[in-house]
């Protein structure tokens, strides 16, 4: 599954028209859908009210309206005069059955759900006067609402406020990113008709997905040992973050390590899980944090001012290696890349802006856009923490579909650093280790779900959440019936 932007949904649409399938066909399975999807979330409501728009979004509409109609609920249809082409048909078809009113008309008193189909994706700037004043009017009406595609007005505001919406042929940024997705409320998707060829653009972002993550769990040979199946070294802690990398340790064992070494400051009283092994150094360039025994690194985590040095001597490694917190400084990272050593970098937007040398508002803004600029200065693979996480390396980025606000906690980012440095040294790419660390480590929270859960927990919750992920119990998000992780 991929993420399409406005443009891409519209050339894919252009691209099946021009093999030759007809465009009507598309609104028809478009509104049919919206109209099916309507009456399976309520099945009691007996009266509709669509509020139509003037483009395809409200041809969308006027076909869920002529479906409503046939199957005997009371429907109430406003619209402006004018449509084109296949909104024109739909039109025409929906006149034969029922008067459509003019938008001044709208009145939702009697509606038990309300059909938003004012725009979808041609929407090219914010709701002003009238247009405004109807989603306003929509939202105060205090009806469930079903959006036609998004809800009408993203991603400005004023907009429509949806308890379901029937995303048309794929996911676009309001379903993902906020605040669009705040108002979409559950998410549903439709398939309309599109050749799936046309649905996997490569260069789009890819929607992790359970099955293509699942394809991705390294396999646990039954004559498996402690050396043969990931060892990961942690390096970092300082006076101030004992935690930190002890929680990466958890992290990394909890996906699967074999084996976690952890190198700290002596001065340091960092406590790492009894499983561990200790690796107290005086000096970051002690001999025995050369020889120790791993197949890839995590590195920065709690390492306060000492994270840059810690990386600085890690390097010498050449290990496959997940750089954060501490370590994520511009001179530090790009000096793996210069020596060539296979990263993932997993800054939140704050260490983000210092990377790139903006302001944090910028990658907030642009998470992807950040991401990909992260991934195309520094050659890595760059997870951006964030709701949603993104990641990106270079020709190619995805976007997380799991984990939710509950895991914005202390500790929550060094559990993810050692799950990925745990499936590094199982042998998985940079790319594949960092798209199921940040899956699973999301769906651990998901699988806790309640404000207040710890890092520690999270950690301790990874081994379930991957078995439920190999047995194929997981469904995405946006299948039909599921609600979407806020
Ligand atoms: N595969 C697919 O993708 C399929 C997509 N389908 C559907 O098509 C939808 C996209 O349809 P669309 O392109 O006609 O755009 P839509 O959102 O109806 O609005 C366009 C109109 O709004 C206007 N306008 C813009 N901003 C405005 C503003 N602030 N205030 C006022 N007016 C504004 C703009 O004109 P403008 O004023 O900019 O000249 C234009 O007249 C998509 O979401 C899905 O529902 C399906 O039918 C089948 C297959
Ligand atoms: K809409």
């Amino acid at each position: 599954m991929r993420l399409f932007t406005p443009e891409a949904m519209r050339a894919a649409d252009a691209q099946a028209v021009e093999l030759g399938y007809p465009s009507l066909l598309l609104m028809e399975a478009a509104g049919r859908a919206v109209a099916e999807a309507a009456r399976a979330a309520w099945p009691e409501a007996e009266s509709y009210a669509v509020v139509a728009g003037k483009g395809n979004n409200g041809g969308d509409g006027l076909v869920a309206a002529r479906w409503l109609h046939l199957w005997g609920r009371e429907v109430r249809v406003y619209a402006p005069e004018g449509h084109r082409g296949d909104a024109a048909l739909a039109r025409a078809a929906l006149a034969a059955h029922l008067e459509i009113e003019p938008l001044e008309a709208v009145d939702l008193r009697e509606a038990d759900v309300v059909v938003d189909a004012l725009f979808g994706t041609g929407l090219t700037r914010p709701l002003e006067g009238a247009w405004a004043e109807l989603a306003e009017r929509i939202n105060a009406a205090d009806r469930p609402v079903v959006a036609v595609d998004v809800p009408s007005g993203l991603p400005y505001a004023p907009h429509v406020r949806a308890d379901l919406t029937v995303a048309l042929a794929g996911l676009k940024p309001d379903h993902v990113f906020y605040p669009g997705r705040s108002a979409c409320g559950r998410i549903q998707l439709a398939p309309i008709g599109l050749p799936p060829a046309l649905l996997e653009p490569r260069e789009l972002p890819e929607l992790l997905d359970p099955e293509t993550m699942r394809a991705l769990l390294p396999s646990r040979p039954g004559h498996a040992h402690k050396g043969s199946v990931g060892r990961v070294l942690v390096v970092g802690g300082a006076a101030e973050y004992t935690g930190a990398p002890a929680l990466a340790a958890l992290g990394a064992y909890r996906a699967g390590a074999g084996l976690v070494t952890v190198a700290y400051p002596s001065d340091a009283r960092v406590d790492p899980p009894l499983e561990a092994v200790r690796l107290p150094v005086s000096r970051w360039q002690d001999a025995r944090l050369f020889e120790a025994k791993a197949e890839a690194l995590a590195v920065g985590m709690g390492g306060g001012s000492g994270g840059g040095a810690a990386a600085r001597a890690a390097l010498k490694l050449k290990k496959p290696t997940v750089l954060d917190a501490d370590a994520l400084y511009p001179e530090v990272v790009k000096a793996y890349a210069a020596a060539a050593v296979p990263t993932v970098i997993t800054p939140h937007p704050g260490e983000a802006a210092r990377l790139l040398e903006t302001g944090v508002g910028t990658v907030v803004q642009d998470p992807l856009g950040s991401a990909c600029e992260l991934a195309r200065r520094f050659r890595t693979t760059a997870v951006l923490k964030g709701g949603p996480t993104v990641l990106c390396e270079p020709g190619r980025a995805a976007v997380n579909t799991t984990g939710n606000p509950a895991m914005a906690t202390g500790g929550a980012g060094d559990v993810l650093s050692g799950a990925i440095a745990a499936f590094l040294a199982a042998g998985l790419a940079p790319w594949d280790a960092a798209r199921l660390g940040v899956y699973l480590h999301g769906l651990a929270g998901d699988h806790l779900g309640r404000i207040g859960l710890t890092a520690h927990e999270l950690a301790e919750a990874l081994p379930v959440v991957r078995e439920k992920l190999e047995l194929g119990y997981l469904r995405p998000y946006w299948e039909a019936g599921l609600l979407s992780p806020r």
